[in-house]
């Protein structure tokens, strides 16, 4: 691998808990309340079960509560491509954007689909990472453009809007971790994807370019808000603002990518085994252990990053409790570990 790990700024991160300058924090507003209790919900639920499952918990790690019938409803008529799971013994899974013909934009049947591949991955107990990646050498261009065109209308706009925010929150919530493997562009709506998985990882020559200026647009699938926290406001408003072309070099800079893969071995004629084995390896440092505990970690640190921090550390105390004196827990005391 060329390079790894986060090769961060060193700039100010900003706060992880969702209360910015001059916007009152989520805990004191209604409806902020009323998304703390979800997010704590989905924690605990997810704890108990020992799975991130259940229509209670899928209901309630919504962030729009709306007729999500009527849309996906909508987005069946405009069909093309897929979203293939290949759940691994592993405990990766590796979800595919399948489009190529159209660079992976995202058909209205595909959106759905998503959302239904993310309730898989909820209620996969033995699950420990997930690596998004596109077909044929790109990642994603966003949005079909035909399907956008067809239902350009604000009321569709809005409720598509919400779906996908609803979708890409809770794969981000997934007690996995998610890496993106960005080959190719990710534009648009797929520059919004990478953003809704824990880490990054580009390929020479790879782009990831907020286009939605040059489109009339800002980011509506939750891009904006997930950027801010990835590389702090200063960064993401020039990324924004200049619909900036990012490659792997300013990338790393920023602290948006946390690895640059090596180029595609072409000459072999296996360019995708190639970069997804290296994304493989990469995030197996991090997916190596029992699965309980794995999932354990994302809870706590998506607690962290979601919640203040009272709600956080009475979040931590019961994760901690779901794995103290469990089984990967006790066979490490039998060994009497030295952690040289
Ligand atoms: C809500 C909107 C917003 C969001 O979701 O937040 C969006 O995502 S809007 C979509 C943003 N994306 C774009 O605007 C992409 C536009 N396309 C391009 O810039 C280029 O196609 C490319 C992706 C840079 C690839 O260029 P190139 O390598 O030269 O290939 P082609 O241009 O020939 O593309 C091949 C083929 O794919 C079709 N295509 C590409 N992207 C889309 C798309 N987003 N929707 C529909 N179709 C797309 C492209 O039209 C070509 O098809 P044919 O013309 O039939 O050959």
């Amino acid at each position: 691998m060329a390079a790894s790990g986060p090769a961060r700024s060193g700039q100010a991160r900003p706060s992880p808990c969702w209360s910015y300058r001059g916007l009152p924090p989520l805990a004191t507003a209604p409806v902020g309340r009323m998304v703390l209790c979800a997010v704590r919900k989905q924690l605990l639920v997810s704890s108990r079960c020992g799975a991130w499952a259940g229509p209670l918990l899928r209901k309630s790690s919504r962030i729009h509560d709306f007729n999500q019938e009527e849309i996906r409803e909508k987005l069946q008529a405009f069909p093309g491509g897929s979203i293939d799971l290949l759940k691994q013994e592993s405990g990766v899974a590796v979800l595919t954007v399948n489009n190529p013909s159209r660079m992976n934009a995202f058909s209205g049947t595909m959106m759905v689909e998503l959302e239904e591949k993310v309730s898989q991955l909820e209620s996969w107990t033995g699950g420990k990472g997930l690596i998004v990646r596109g077909a044929g050498g790109t990642f994603c261009s966003g949005s079909d453009l035909n399907a956008v065109r067809a239902i350009s209308n604000p009321q569709d706009g809005m409720k598509m809007c919400m779906f996908m925010q609803n979708t890409l929150t809770r794969l981000l919530r997934l007690p996995l971790i998610s890496v993106a493997l960005v080959e190719g562009r990710a534009l648009g709506g797929g520059a919004e994807l990478t953003t809704a998985c824990d880490f990054r990882l580009m390929v020479p020559g790879s782009i990831i370019q907020f286009v939605h200026k040059h489109m009339g647009l800002v980011p509506g699938w939750g891009g904006a808000a997930r950027l801010v926290h990835i590389v702090g406001s200063p960064s993401a408003l020039k990324l924004l603002a200049g619909a900036v072309k990012v490659g792997p070099e300013l990338s790393l800079q920023i602290g948006l990518t946390d690895g640059v893969l090596e180029a595609p071995q072409q000459h072999k004629g296996d360019d995708t085994g190639t970069v997804l084995r290296q994304a493989g390896d990469w995030i197996s440092r991090y997916t190596t252990g029992a699965a309980p505990v794995i999932q354990a970690v994302k809870k706590v640190v998506l607690s962290g990053r979601e919640l203040p921090l009272y709600e956080a550390l009475r979040t931590e105390k019961d994760v901690f409790g779901t794995v103290w004196g469990g089984p990967a827990n006790l066979q490490a005391l039998a060994s009497k570990p030295k952690h040289k």
